[in-house]
């Protein structure tokens, strides 16, 4: 798929010095194991899944997201949402472990990293499951220099609100000089809102099912990190 949108980028644009990666969705096809094990519960309860749902739930902390399942389908009274965590947790468990790369992810954090521009990941993920999902993908997120996730004691709360993103960019050892100098990739309209409402610009990669409606905050959408352009972004073109 070629790119959606063209970029806000223009040469008045403040330029990119730090990069901040979503993982769930965006550099990792979990996502998708969410998306299916959501389902089957679902079904265990005679229920089907839509990706309306998927999209109130997508980059949000895992109790917040199970809050508003149990709700939304009206389990509530037979399902707490502790409860779907554990049921949730039972299936995923098996699963994480082998989560693979999207396209485009390893091309990309490799082109920043060697043209050195700092990285991060900012997931919703827990640190347990963080460890579970890039057990296979050790390398590629050893170039990032540092890692926030969803249960740092810092993020009080999680997206759509700013701050892991902030929380994130606090933690480079050469700091941004603003949010403005800030790029970050997502794939849920969760966390695009967190982005903007942290003052960085965003690119989204959301998954074809999400209603384009819900991808509008984004300053730019791609079909898949392959359709990325660092040039857009003022940043230093791949060499091949
Ligand atoms: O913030 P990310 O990495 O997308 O994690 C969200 C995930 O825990 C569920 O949607
Ligand atoms: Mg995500």
């Amino acid at each position: 798929m070629g790119s959606i949108s063209e970029p806000k980028y223009d040469s008045n644009h403040h330029s990119i010095t730090h990069v901040l990666f979503d993982m769930d969705g965006l550099l990792l096809d979990t996502e998708r194991l969410y998306t299916d094990v959501q389902e089957s519960i679902l079904a265990s309860y005679g229920k089907s899944f839509d990706w309306s749902l998927k999209a109130k739930m997508m980059g949000k902390k895992a109790l917040e997201a199970a809050k508003i399942f149990v709700n939304e389908t009206g389990l509530d009274d037979v399902l707490t949402p502790e409860e779907f965590i554990e049921k949730r947790e039972m299936m995923l468990h098996s699963l994480f472990p082998e989560s693979e790369i999207l396209p485009g992810v390893e091309r990309l954090i490799r082109h920043f990293h060697t043209h050195q521009i700092p990285m991060a990941v900012a997931t919703s993920s827990h640190k347990y499951h963080y460890e579970l999902k890039t057990m296979k993908h050790k390398e590629i997120f050893s170039f990032m220099h540092h890692v926030v996730v969803g249960d740092d004691t810092e993020v009080k709360h999680g997206k759509p609100a700013p701050d892991i993103f902030l929380v994130a960019a606090s933690r480079f050892k050469v700091a941004p000089v603003s949010s403005k100098n800030i790029l970050v990739f997502e794939d849920a309209p969760n966390g695009v809102a967190a982005a903007r409402t942290a003052g960085m610009s965003v690119v989204m990669v959301p998954d074809p099912n999400l209603d384009r409606s819900l991808c509008m905050g984004a300053d730019q959408i791609l079909g898949s990190l392959l359709d990325f352009k660092p040039s857009d972004w003022g940043l230093p073109e791949f060499s091949h």
